[in-house]
């Protein structure tokens, strides 16, 4: 099956499975409670970075080379330090959609893509768990996006403690998502948006679709990969108005995202282009919005002021 299957669909399947074993690593980790933190953050601001990050990166990076060649181009948020095993099976159940890709996506070869990983997604509240034993560890996810020609084509959500046992999502574009139920339009209007990274600018734009009937809640949780699950699972729109999130955050849940119907965008409506060459940093923050809702009605209702503050390109890589 491995031999006849389309290039796209045997990178997915294989990257449910390394996303899997990242997030045995993960637990790995945190079971041994030696997180091992270290801050990235430049000017005054904090970005942790755990042992878990680092090994989880070592998985995913070194198991995609192994698996296939040095043609294929991945581009992950940290640096290759810690070792931990390799995972190079597949999994069967990505096989067995193989005939449902569209031609456009069969034909692609390894060195039409670039393969973008989050080791962990939602650090911040992985390390707050470690001290607290909070629920906070649903939020943590592994993150693997592909992208075709700039955009993101398919990707993979590893959610490790998902119900004690985790779950994976992946989603083809053309094809669908599976590994979630995805619910139903709603009469309310959850917004999802940050729990570690708020800022003024965050909250007034928060206050304004309130203030216009787009948003009857607002949920403050972490990671950009969960932000998205929950907008597959009954929110209606992930708003966040700030820069902070980058390319590695958004590939994946917007290909997953697209897959069902849904729109992942900045803040102005642009779409990100996932080239390996662009800026890695989303300096147009990000909104991304449920199959059900109108996209455009957010990108409208959010103040001229707020996008003009978060231009689309920033000079730091
Ligand atoms: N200011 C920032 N500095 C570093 N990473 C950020 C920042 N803002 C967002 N991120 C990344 O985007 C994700 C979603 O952000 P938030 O939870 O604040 O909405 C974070 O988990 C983090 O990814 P990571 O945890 O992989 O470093
Ligand atoms: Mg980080
Ligand atoms: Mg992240
Ligand atoms: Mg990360």
């Amino acid at each position: 099956m491995w031999q006849r299957a389309c290039f796209l669909t045997r990178l997915v399947s294989s990257s449910v499975r390394i996303s899997e074993k990242a997030g045995d690593i993960i637990k790995g980790i945190m079971s041994s409670g030696e997180l091992n933190e270290v801050d990235k953050g430049k000017d005054g601001k904090v970005d942790l970075q755990t042992e878990a990050d680092r090994r989880a990166q070592y998985c995913i990076v070194k198991s995609l080379e192994q698996k296939f060649t040095n043609r294929l181009k991945v581009i992950g948020e940290e640096e290759i330090t810690s070792e931990a095993p390799l995972e190079l099976s597949l999994s069967p159940e990505v096989l067995k959609i193989d005939d449902q890709c569209p031609e456009v996506l069969r034909s692609i070869k390894e060195e039409d893509v670039v393969v973008w990983v989050d080791p962990l997604d939602g650090t911040s509240e992985f390390a707050q768990a470690a001290k607290t034993k909070s629920p906070l560890l649903s939020q943590v996810t592994v993150l693997i996006g592909i992208s075709y020609k700039g955009e993101a084509v398919a990707g993979v959500i590893h959610q490790p403690y998902y119900e004690g046992k985790g779950r994976t999502i992946w989603g083809i574009v053309g094809v669908g998502t599976y590994g979630i139920e995805i619910a139903p339009a709603d009469d309310k209007r959850v917004v999802v948006t940050t729990r570690s990274h708020p800022t003024p600018l965050v909250n007034s734009v928060l206050d304004t679709l309130k203030s216009q009937g787009l948003l009857t809640e607002v949920d403050r949780v972490g990671g950009a990969g969960y932000k998205v699950l929950r907008c597959l699972e009954g929110a209606a729109a992930y708003v966040f108005a700030s820069a902070g999130c980058k390319k590695w955050d958004t590939a994946a849940p917007e290909a997953i995202l697209k897959a069902t119907g849904g729109h992942l965008t900045d803040i102005s409506g642009r779409t990100l282009c996932y080239n390996a060459d662009v800026q890695r940093l989303n300096s147009g923050g990000v909104l991304a919005t449920a199959f059900w809702v109108n996209h455009q009605e957010y990108v409208n209702a959010i103040p001229e002021e707020a996008k003009s503050a978060l231009p689309e390109f920033s000079p730091k890589k």
